[in-house]
């Protein structure tokens, strides 16, 4: 490694490019040394500006490519496996967006990989982790003054899905983040899915089953509700509101300027991802290039992948069946004992 921790970012799509202008222009330690993707003149564009970068079409020569110490992958889910598993036969650090891999069995077969090497390479991109309101809410349950936590009501509303979005993504892709987050700030693990759906709003493309309510049971007894609309049409909402035993904390209210004029108020409400949990990344992505520039791998692990692949899929189950379906992981490597919980 070079004084600065050279990044190979396969994937130049809105993450990818994203993550590319946070790793060249944002964060401190980093460069980016090479990109790859199909579309070349996506990932030229991306690159505008940035010295010393190479563009590839095949994401195995961005690998291969000088200069390269470490891989952030944000290529869409069906082509994390491959990605990662080329990543750790070349010993390569990796950031890798979500889902790590949205099938169960190609998750796992990620996690058997990494637990042969021995040693943790990977880290799962499930940003709300370095989200600082979640932060807060993680560290008052952790401290255990509300007592237990008994419910977590959750709302995840987009302004509209892509072209391509299923009705299986809005929970394999979206809730995605709320399986994680709940696993992460309950410490338990999901352990059954039911899904309902609303008649579809007349706003979702036609097909799409949007909005639906998922609700997770834990094996700490606890109840986790989602509601998921992706094509709100008003704006991008992320909230969560735990309720304990002796009291109830709620976070992901907009706090942006509030103006008042003649018969009300009005409060600007984000509109992507990209502006609401910009903080997060920001910090997701320094942790990252620090710790590996330690020799360290932090945050969320290819366990938390895994299992958040098995909880979704049960998910979309779950709304095929219309029943209550449960989840079963398979045993934990002691790699990942006491991982990031
Ligand atoms: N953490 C978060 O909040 C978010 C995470 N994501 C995740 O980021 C990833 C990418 O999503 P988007 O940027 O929204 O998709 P996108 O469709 O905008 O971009 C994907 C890019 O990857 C390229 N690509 C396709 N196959 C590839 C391969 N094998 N190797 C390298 N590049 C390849 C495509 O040509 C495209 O330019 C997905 O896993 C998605 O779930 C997306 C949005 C938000
Ligand atoms: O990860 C993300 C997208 O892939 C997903 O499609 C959106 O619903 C989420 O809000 C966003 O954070």
């Amino acid at each position: 490694m070079g004084d600065l921790l050279g990044v190979a970012v396969l994937g130049a799509g809105h993450m990818g490019a994203d993550h590319i202008r946070r790793l060249g222009r944002v964060v401190s330690g980093a460069r980016v040394a090479a990109v790859a993707d199909p579309a070349a003149e996506r990932a030229g564009e991306a690159v505008a500006g940035l010295d010393g970068v190479t563009v590839h079409t095949d994401p195995v020569a961005a690998l291969d490519a000088p200069g390269v110490d470490a891989v952030l992958i944000a290529s869409p889910g069906p082509a994390h496996e491959e990605a990662l598993l080329a990543a750790f036969a070349r010993g390569l650090p990796v950031l890798c967006e979500k889902p790590m891999v949205p099938d169960s069995t190609g998750a796992l077969r990620v996690v058997e990989a990494e637990a042969r090497l021995g040693r943790r390479l990977a880290q799962v991109g499930f940003m709300r982790r370095y989200d600082s309101e979640y932060r807060r809410l993680k560290a008052l349950l952790d401290g255990g003054g509300l007592g237990r936590p008994l419910m977590l009501h959750c709302t995840h509303r987009n302004v509209s899905s892509p072209g391509h979005f299923s009705s299986a993504m809005l929970i394999n892709s979206s809730v995605s983040h709320e399986i994680d987050a709940a696993r992460w700030l309950l410490g338990q693990e999901l352990t059954a899915v039911t899904v309902l759906r609303p008649r579809p709003s007349a706003h979702a493309p036609e097909g799409l089953l949007d909005p639906q309510f998922v609700l997770f049971e834990t094996d700490g007894g606890a109840l986790v509700d989602v509601e998921v609309f992706v094509n709100c049409g008003f704006g991008y909402q992320v909230r969560c509101e735990a309720v304990c035993e002796r009291g109830s904390a709620r976070i992901g209210d907009e706090h942006t300027m509030v103006v008042t004029t003649a018969g009300g108020a009005r409060e600007d409400v984000a509109q992507d991802y990209l502006v609401r949990f910009a903080g997060a990344y920001d910090r997701e992505v320094q942790a990252w290039v620090d710790a590996t520039r330690r020799g360290e791998v932090t945050g969320p692990s290819v366990w938390d992948g895994y299992a958040a692949s098995v909880v979704a899929e049960a998910g979309v189950r779950a709304l095929e069946t219309g029943g209550r379906v449960a989840v079963g992981l398979a045993p934990r490597p002691d790699l990942y004992a006491g991982v990031s919980r």
